[in-house]
């Protein structure tokens, strides 16, 4: 394959102290360093009203980090405006938050027409193009309307929704075109998928016309599921390592042989965490027994503060916790640890080798890779139970898991209850199927499979071969 070029809203350069970086960071890396290329982005620093400065290029092996900062303006319009205010929302079918504004998608639009222009000098005619989610939607229409012939992708990390929600947006037709502008679309599952497939034909938009191949605004283009995984086996190995972790042995010596659920998300109104304390203080109400001998740890690092939505969810689920500390909670017993701030990866496999149940219940996600680890990190000699919202893109995978609907707070205390007592065989038997499952389908494995999907030739559709074999 010839050189990959990457963009993406975030970019994730290694830094000096060696930090360790998340799955996709190593998948992305290790696919640049193979190919050589660019990883382009936004820095996450604002010029303020000034024009941005020229990009800041910095190499690592192989691979060229080039970052750019957007003026404030950019940023309000741009990422929280219509990327975070809109699409967000949207995709995660919360109608009642999208706060569509013309002038957020105008700001939309031309950020991704500034990313295109920073990025057209630097690319090379058999270059291929990776874009990846919802943030960039318009980029491979920007980049076309410079005159680039080049394969691009686009990965969308985001659940994509049906077309009665998508129609919700005003400006769904002009997202739809953006999206054919690319030689292939991923998602994270075959919903998805299928979703997108709808949304096409019942806009009148464009046609499926093969498995996988859809014919729209004069172009072919190809669509597929490419569910993304973790880096398995690593994040395996720093669970088994992270016992030895100071604050690993800390966070067992303080729950004195409880039982400890955890829970690990963004604060975002998209995980289900208000549903989910209420179905732990269901569990307590029905199962008095538990009262004292479970502790229920949730890690929530703050996330897009600037969004009205997010700041008023950081006070909503801090009341919430401390109330029911205080209805429940004894002079010795916290029942919910809430913690906001982010805990490092290797330290958190611990975390979650410690936990007997992982409580993942998103209320909508695109895959949600915390689940993933969850079971990646767990002692085979006595693994504990994941908990899963059936909707989350994950629950398509993680068969062995217990899946709940978080909206219905009472089946997801009485899987709270099952997990807890689940016997050992069959803890065992669900882990290990799971297990298998994502040590073959890893992030790396994710990768390659939409890299190589890219830059194959598109198989013309079977009645376009007739066509060609008459004479
Ligand atoms: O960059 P932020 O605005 O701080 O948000 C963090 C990331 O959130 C979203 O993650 C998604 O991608 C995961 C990996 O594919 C997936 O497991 C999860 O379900 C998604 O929500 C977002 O899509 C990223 O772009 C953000 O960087
Ligand atoms: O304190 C924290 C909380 C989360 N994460 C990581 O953040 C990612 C969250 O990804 P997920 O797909 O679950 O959700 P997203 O936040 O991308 O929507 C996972 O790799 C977590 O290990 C972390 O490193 N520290």
């Amino acid at each position: 394959m010839s050189r990959l070029i990457v963009i993406s809203n975030r970019v994730s350069v290694p830094d000096k102290k060696g930090t360790a970086a998340g799955g996709l960071a190593v998948a992305l890396r290790a696919a640049l360093e193979e190919h050589g290329g660019i990883w382009m982005g936004w820095s996450g620093n604002s010029s303020g009203d000034k024009e941005p400065e020229p990009l800041v290029m910095t190499d690592h092996g192989n691979i060229t980090y080039a970052l750019t900062d957007l003026t404030q303006t950019d940023v309000e319009e741009y990422y929280h405006g219509f990327a975070n205010r809109v699409l967000w929302p949207i995709c995660h079918y919360r109608l009642d938050l999208a706060e569509y504004g013309r002038k957020e998608m105008d700001g939309y639009f031309r950020v991704n027409r500034f990313f295109a222009h920073r990025l057209a000098p630097l690319i090379k005619p058999d270059d291929v193009i990776w874009v990846h989610d919802y943030h960039l939607i318009p980029l491979a229409a920007e980049l076309r309307q410079m005159g680039l012939k080049n394969r691009i992708g686009f990965f969308l990390h985001i659940p994509w929704p049906p077309a009665d929600v998508l129609a919700i947006m005003p400006v769904h037709q002009e997202i739809m075109r953006s999206l054919s502008a690319y030689d292939l679309l991923g998602f994270q599952t075959d919903h998805d998928l299928e979703n997108f497939a709808s949304c096409l034909k019942r806009e009148e938009i464009g046609d499926e016309i093969g498995p996988g191949l859809f014919s729209a605004h004069g172009r072919t283009f190809r669509g597929g599921a490419y569910s993304i995984g973790i880096e398995t086996a690593a994040f395996a190995d720093f669970a088994r390592k992270a016992a030895s972790h100071s604050m690993v042995r800390k966070a067992r010596q303080s729950i004195e042989g409880r039982d400890l659920i955890i829970g690990v998300d963004r604060l975002d109104y998209s995980k289900g965490i208000t549903q989910r304390i209420e179905a732990f203080e269901r569990f307590l109400g029905d199962n008095p027994a538990y009262q004292r001998r479970v502790t229920y740890l949730q890690v929530t690092p703050k996330s897009r503060s600037e969004v009205p939505e997010y700041e008023a969810m950081q006070q909503a689920v801090a009341e919430q916790a401390g109330r029911v500390n205080g209805a429940i909670g004894t002079v010795d017993w916290v029942p919910i640890r809430y913690i906001n701030r982010s805990i490092s990866r290797p330290v958190l496999a611990g975390l979650y080798r410690l936990g007997k149940i992982g409580l993942v219940t998103p209320l909508r996600d695109g895959m949600n890779l915390v689940a993933k680890e969850y079971v990646a990190a767990q002692d085979p000699d006595d693994p504990g139970v994941l908990v899963l919202s059936r909707f989350a893109g994950a629950a398509r995978e993680l068969k062995g898991a217990l899946l709940v609907n978080p909206y219905d707070i009472e089946g997801t205390a009485n899987a709270i209850a099952r997990g807890l007592t689940m016997p050992l065989e069959e803890r065992q038997r669900r882990w290990q199927s799971m297990m298998d499952h994502l040590l073959e389908y890893d992030v790396v494995r994710w990768c390659n499979d939409f890299l190589k999907d890219l830059t194959e030739e598109i198989a013309p559709p079977v009645n376009q071969v007739t066509l060609r074999l008459v004479p």
